[in-house]
């Protein structure tokens, strides 16, 4: 199983790794949650580019991320701009996406990148990722329902085919069979096909124990939230570290 190290955060090794996102529309409430966020200790940050306000300004985005990447280091970053069709904040073209993940990858100012699975340019981008040495974190989201197990799989093993450094998924559960469902798909994938850390949630009030069983069933790292959550079912990061904790007995 490869663990994917950056600096001293060695994901896919010992405890789930917290990621905290950051959620501000502009350059002050990233910082001032930056300043807030910092006292939970994540072990990497997530921007969620999605939410700020001039996305769409290209300069702009690349100012901020270098300006969070210096008052986070030596956090890792995260980058994530969500899709519309997967969750997110803001709708903008394909090429725009793809334009967008490029610029942010060239400009060095972060140590990993969200790439959906589904985005119709997904093979030039983890391209351009790997060849300026920034992690791929390939993703897929289904607020709607949980996929059935096999299909689970099918998707996190076809994103190891696409180049994934870390393969995740999050699912919505309609009954907590379907997180049994998320579990079981998760303790497959991780002991019998992947050679690569995984993450797996599901999401919503009746999924968060998914968020915290991931040393048990093999997911290597858990969203925690820091002063807003990025999605349903998310457990305040100063709290789910303590219950990381509480649960390895070892
Ligand atoms: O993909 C994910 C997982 C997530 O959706 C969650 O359920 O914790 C939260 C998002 O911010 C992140 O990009």
């Amino acid at each position: 199983m490869k663990v994917i190290s950056i600096r001293n955060i060695h994901i896919g090794e010992g405890l789930p790794k917290i990621i905290v996102p950051l959620m501000g529309k502009n350059l002050e409430q990233l910082l001032s949650e930056i300043n807030t966020i910092k006292q939970a200790g994540p072990d990497i940050v997530e921007w969620r580019a999605d939410v700020l306000d001039e996305v769409e300004n290209l300069e702009e985005v690349l100012e901020v991320i270098s300006t969070i990447h210096e008052a986070l280091y030596p956090t890792p970053l995260l980058f994530t701009f969500r899709s519309h069709r997967e969750g997110g904040n803001k709708k903008i073209t394909d090429t725009y996406y793809k334009q967008l993940l490029c610029e942010v990858v060239q400009s060095r100012a972060v140590d990993l990148i969200d790439v959906e699975l589904f985005d119709p340019n997904v093979n030039e981008i983890v391209e351009v990722a790997k060849s300026n040495n920034v992690y791929v974190v390939m993703s897929n989201h289904d607020f709607e329902k949980t996929p059935a197990k096999e299909e689970i799989i099918f998707r996190l093993k076809r994103m190891q085919e696409l180049g994934a450094d870390i393969p995740k998924i999050a699912v919505m559960p309609k009954l907590p069979t379907d997180v049994l469902t998320l579990l079981d798909a998760t303790y497959t994938m991780n002991s019998l096909y992947a050679d690569r850390p995984i993450i797996t949630m599901s999401m919503a009030s009746t999924g968060a124990i998914s968020r915290i069983a991931g040393q048990v069933f093999g997911s290597a790292a858990t969203f925690g939230a820091g002063i807003e959550a990025s999605a349903p079912g998310q457990i305040p990061a100063v709290k789910l570290r303590k219950i990381l904790e509480v649960l390895n007995t070892d």
